[in-house]
């Protein structure tokens, strides 16, 4: 069993990308059944080239987080399809799952999600542990230095800042050099300074290194750093917008049903 996982976790990817970093495809989930049904995404298709920054956008309730976990792997949709760097994500089991996210995909989420009890380096190699791939310490250093935390390696999350523990979930989720990144509201704890070098480091994941991004986010400044952003309401696309301004992401988002003022205020 090891010996199997093994083998399968050190399989390599083709250095090319595939055309498309991320493909749904009729992608639909509803919670509950009968009179509670609530359909969260509604045949949702969708296409996203390589190297590309997308913000995911829309009133509260619209379905954006359940987006991002069906498209990452970390739920499941009712029904159609989820392609992640040409590889169809399957309703196999769920070590196959687990297996395709350590693979293909980096995370980065509101609450940052790190280990209290680990340092800054153990949490950033912590995928390459679960995934038994061989640590480059050098490497690790670097990424880290690059996000700049070089002088912070052995602190623990609770000597640091929030965006200092922002800073290390990144270096986190591109550790394992993944082609897609998801992050769900990875702005929405922070302050305006830590959020906007949170911003540019993904920009920059994006930028130098080829990385795909897909970012959820109620901030329309956030947003503005994104190449794209696409719009839900009500579990279904309701547009996109290319190379946006803070202004014009707000006017659509005032324009899609439910207003701004709607959406609750980050804690
Ligand atoms: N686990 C769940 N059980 C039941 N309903 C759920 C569950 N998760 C989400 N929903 C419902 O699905 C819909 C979409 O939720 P989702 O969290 O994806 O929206 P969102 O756009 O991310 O909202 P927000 O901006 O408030 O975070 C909502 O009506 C929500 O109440």
């Amino acid at each position: 069993m090891m010996t199997m996982f093994r083998r399968t976790s050190r399989r390599t990817h083709d250095a090319r990308p595939a055309a498309e970093a991320l493909r749904l495809v009729k992608v639909s989930k509803t919670y509950g059944s009968d009179d509670s049904a609530v359909t969260a995404l509604d045949a949702v298709t969708l296409s996203l080239a390589p190297g590309t920054f997308t913000a995911v956008m829309g009133p509260s309730g619209s379905g954006k987080s359940t987006l991002l976990q069906c498209a990452a792997g970390l739920d499941r949709p009712d029904s159609g399809i989820v392609v992640v760097d040409g590889a169809a994500m399957t309703g196999g089991s769920e070590a196959e799952l687990t297996k395709f996210r350590r693979s293909r995909i980096g995370f980065v989420f509101q609450q940052y999600n790190l280990l209290d009890t680990l340092t800054v380096a153990q949490n950033t190699i912590l995928p390459l542990k679960l995934a038994r791939r061989r640590v480059d310490r050098a490497r690790v250093r670097e990424i880290l230095t690059a996000v700049g935390l070089g002088d912070r390696l052995g602190h623990r999350p609770d000597q640091l800042s929030g965006g200092q523990r922002q800073r290390v979930a990144i270096a986190r989720a591109l550790v394992t050099e993944p082609r897609v990144i998801f992050a769900d509201e990875p702005t929405g704890a922070l302050d305006t300074r830590s959020a906007r070098d949170v911003l540019r480091l993904l920009q920059e994941a994006v930028r130098v290194h080829g990385r795909t991004v897909v970012m959820v986010t109620h901030d329309p400044v956030a947003a503005s750093y994104a190449d794209s952003v696409l719009f839900l309401a009500d579990g279904r696309l309701a547009g996109e917008m290319h190379g946006p301004t803070v202004d014009a992401v707000a006017e659509r988002l005032a324009h899609l049903g439910d207003s701004v003022s709607d959406v609750p205020a980050e804690v």
